[in-house]
């Protein structure tokens, strides 16, 4: 799991502005730093000196590259250089005539020409990206990606493979969604002081490969550029430390929070539905259960009560005939932490959900309740969490879905904290690149992408159950989002694949047992 701030690539600018203004480092110093750091990482793991080929775009990502084709042939490398025109006083025009080799034009015939090389360096494209490749560096691009089985496993890339965009995760010019074959994914990205969303969101996990990143001695700089950044883009992190501090492991192993007793911990109260869905939202409670609640109660409908008196036995159940029975149960103020949606069905909550509302306590929205909300929008309490995936997103914001899904359109966290605005909720969209952000524009994204095993029947209803436990617990619907899919991927890796949605919960008192302190 990653654990860094990430910053978006207008931050990256204002932070080394920030430094070169300072007087502390100059525009070439630092990419002479960065170029440094990307031959370093290639010798740590090509230690033998080979053949290097470096393809240098036109700005200062090809600057890096003749940075790297300085160092490696000092290191003993053969290098061969292609490289675009440089901007006549630029920093990348410096670095390029700091190489004293020749430089071949940057064309797909040049780089066929060449002998075969133990390492291609892509430092043509990196945040300066605006537009879809074209030309030479577009066919250059397409016969790296096609050839992916002499190229990926050589190919390092500077700051961001080619045409993958830095702030979406989108490769410009190929598409949202479904990648190509012959999309460009290389074995290493070495990046420089924090990653971007763009390597964590969308296709950037699958075409960065290895995710290094480089310190080039921007720290001061992005500490003290905190308030400026706040206004360019709130800050967001994986996972945010200031919650960390609200749900360090102690406080979730129940140590140090005082004697207590059960209803100190948090009750929590899971929506049922009717006969024959009750799978669902068992998980979901059980679950609630397992992250701690002192308390958790079912309430299905009075016809499904005999299909739930199954395990776990810890579970109170309680019938709710109607919205009526909702809020006579609801005037205990004890309950908090209601999951209103998984196994429910949709007419049910449709007709219970105004009343879970009303009674404004912390709340997670799951599936079919989405699908009500949807078709029945109405005021949200304070302290509520919506939880769709995709297709859930589209039923519940079909604009901003659609925005999402257009070539060129906004990255994911954006559109996320429009969403958390328009319905004042803290929203978490489900996948391998799980965003949540809050109306305040608090945003976070879960980094843990490559878990194909999670993406299991009842793995949500789990995550809906586990939210709806922390809520209980009195965790902020931010943190309680944030924390409670970390927990539920942590639990995910730990059982392993085989993993079905039942695991998940009784998993996690051997996540807890490990779980950081801080
Ligand atoms: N600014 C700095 O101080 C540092 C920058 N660094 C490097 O600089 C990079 C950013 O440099 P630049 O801002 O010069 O941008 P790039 O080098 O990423 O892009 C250069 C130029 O390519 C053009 N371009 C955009 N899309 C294109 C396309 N589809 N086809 C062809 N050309 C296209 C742009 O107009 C831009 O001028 C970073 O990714 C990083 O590698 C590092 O050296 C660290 C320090
Ligand atoms: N490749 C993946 N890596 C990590 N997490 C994933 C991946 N695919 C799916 N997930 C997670 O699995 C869960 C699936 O939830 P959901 O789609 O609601 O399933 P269901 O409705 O069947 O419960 C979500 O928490 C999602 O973030
Ligand atoms: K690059």
């Amino acid at each position: 799991m990653q654990d860094t701030e990430i910053i978006t690539c207008a931050q990256m600018r204002a932070i080394e502005s920030a430094a070169m203004g300072s007087g502390a480092v100059t525009g070439l110093e630092l990419m002479m730093r960065a170029g440094r750091a990307v031959a370093g990482q290639i010798r740590l793991r090509w230690p033998r000196p080979g053949r290097a080929t470096v393809l240098c775009g036109q700005g200062n990502n090809g600057g890096d590259g003749y940075v790297i084709a300085v160092a490696l042939s000092d290191a003993g490398w053969d290098v061969r250089v292609l490289g675009d025109p440089t901007r006549t006083g630029s920093d990348a025009a410096a670095a390029r005539a700091a190489w004293d080799g020749p430089v071949l034009p940057l064309t797909y015939a040049n780089l066929r020409a060449g002998p075969s090389s133990d390492i291609y360096v892509d430092a043509i494209l990196g945040t300066g990206l605006t537009r879809p490749p074209e030309g030479e560096v577009a066919a250059v691009l397409r016969h790296l990606g096609g050839d992916a089985g002499f190229y990926r496993p050589r190919l390092v890339a500077v700051d961001a493979p080619s045409g993958l965009c830095l702030d979406s995760g989108q490769v410009l010019g190929v598409g949202r969604g479904i990648l190509p074959p012959d999309a460009l994914r290389v074995a290493i990205t070495v990046t420089f002081d924090s990653p971007r969303p763009g390597h964590l969101l969308e296709h950037g996990p699958t075409v960065c490969g290895k995710l290094v990143v480089a310190d080039i001695g921007l720290e001061p700089f992005r500490t003290t550029q905190a308030a400026t950044l706040t206004a360019l883009w709130p800050r967001f992190q994986i996972p945010d430390r200031r919650l960390r501090a609200s749900a360090n492991g102690d406080w979730l192993r129940k140590k140090n929070v005082g004697a207590g007793h059960k209803y100190s911990h948090g009750s929590a109260l899971v929506i049922a539905g009717g006969p024959g869905t009750g799978g669902a939202a068992r998980l979901a409670a059980r679950a609630a259960l397992r992250v701690g609640a002192g308390l958790v109660t079912l309430g299905p409908t009075p016809d499904a009560l005999a299909e739930h008196a199954l395990p776990p036995d810890a579970l109170m159940r309680r019938p709710i005939v109607d919205a009526d029975a909702l809020t006579e149960m609801l005037s205990d103020q004890r309950l908090r932490g209601l999951c209103i949606g998984p196994g429910c069905g949709v007419p049910r909550a449709k007709a219970l959900l105004p009343a879970a509302c009303a009674a404004d306590r912390p709340m997670v929205l799951d599936a079919d309740a989405l699908t009500a909300f949807a078709e029945a929008p109405l005021p949200l309490p304070k302290d509520c969490v919506l939880t769709p995936h995709q297709g859930e997103f589209a039923r519940v914001f079909p604009d901003l879905a659609k925005e999402l899904s257009r070539l060129g359109g906004p990255d994911k966290v954006s559109v996320l904290r429009l969403a958390a605005q328009r319905s004042k909720a803290i929203v978490l969209l489900k996948g391998p690149d799980t965003v949540i952000a809050g109306p305040e524009g608090q945003a976070a994204i879960h980094s843990d992408a490559n878990i194909p095993w999670l993406a299991t029947a009842g793995a949500g209803d789990v995550l809906a159950g586990m939210i709806a436990g922390l809520l209980a617990r009195g965790l902020p619907a931010f943190n309680a989002a944030c924390v409670a899919v970390s927990l539920h991927a942590a639990a995910a890796r730990h059982h392993g694949s085989g993993l079905i949605a039942d695991d998940l919960p009784d998993a996690l008192p051997a996540v807890l047992r490990d779980w950081p302190d801080r």
